[in-house]
């Protein structure tokens, strides 16, 4: 059977870790989430001196992009990055889920707690941050997604509501192939 591949998008606190797990349980595929934290154990350090390495040398950020993609496409698979979108070519469906950087950090603190406020600002830094580092590294820009085949607003849905929708978009693509 031919493998299927959907790549999930989005800033931190759009909720693609949660979504991206509904899926690939849905679809009973593997989910590919590889991180620094993966990494670091690979490595046999620590995700504090993995983080420092990545820091100082971009090379680790290139190898764990490059890790991500090869494991997608080993497999059938949700394959749920920052960049998978943009890096995964072969997907058969691209998905950007979108919400403000108000909600984001809202669901952020949630999750993590801690000071709102302080969230908020390290939510603004990091996307500043993270669309310096993509343009930097591949010359991709993060804020243009224009060319997903779905893209979700999340502050509509809830996590489980967002599922039909992909699965809708999914149907509807490879009707038209
Ligand atoms: N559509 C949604 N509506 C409301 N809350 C949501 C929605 N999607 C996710 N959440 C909640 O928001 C929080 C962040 O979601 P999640 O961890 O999936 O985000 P993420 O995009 O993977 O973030 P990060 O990139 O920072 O890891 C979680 O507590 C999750 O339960
Ligand atoms: N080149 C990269 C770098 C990071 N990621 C993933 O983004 C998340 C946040 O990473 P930070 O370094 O900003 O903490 C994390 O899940 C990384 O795995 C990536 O996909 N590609």
């Amino acid at each position: 059977m031919k493998p299927l591949r959907i790549a999930i998008s989005g800033k931190s606190g759009c909720g693609n870790t949660t979504v991206s797990r509904l899926l690939a349980e849905t679809l009973q595929v593997e989910l590919v989430n590889y991180t620094f934290h993966t990494m670091a154990e690979e490595e046999g350090v620590s995700f504090e001196e993995m983080c420092r390495r990545a820091e100082s040398d971009e090379s680790w950020d290139r190898l764990l992009d490059q890790r991500q993609v090869e494991r997608a496409q080993a497999q059938s698979c949700v394959l749920a990055s920052r960049l998978a979108i943009w890096l995964l070519q072969e997907a058969d469906l691209k998905v950007y889920l979108w919400a403000s950087p108000e909600v984001r950090s809202a669901r952020i603190h949630q999750r993590e707690g801690g000071d709102l406020e302080a969230v908020q600002a390290a939510t603004r830094e990091r996307d500043r941050r993270d669309h310096a580092r993509y343009v930097r590294l591949y010359n991709i820009d993060i804020d243009s997604w224009d060319f997903a085949d779905l893209v979700v607003d999340t502050e509509q849905y809830k996590p489980e509501e967002i599922l039909p929708l992909i699965m809708e978009a999914l149907e509807h693509k490879r009707s038209c192939e």
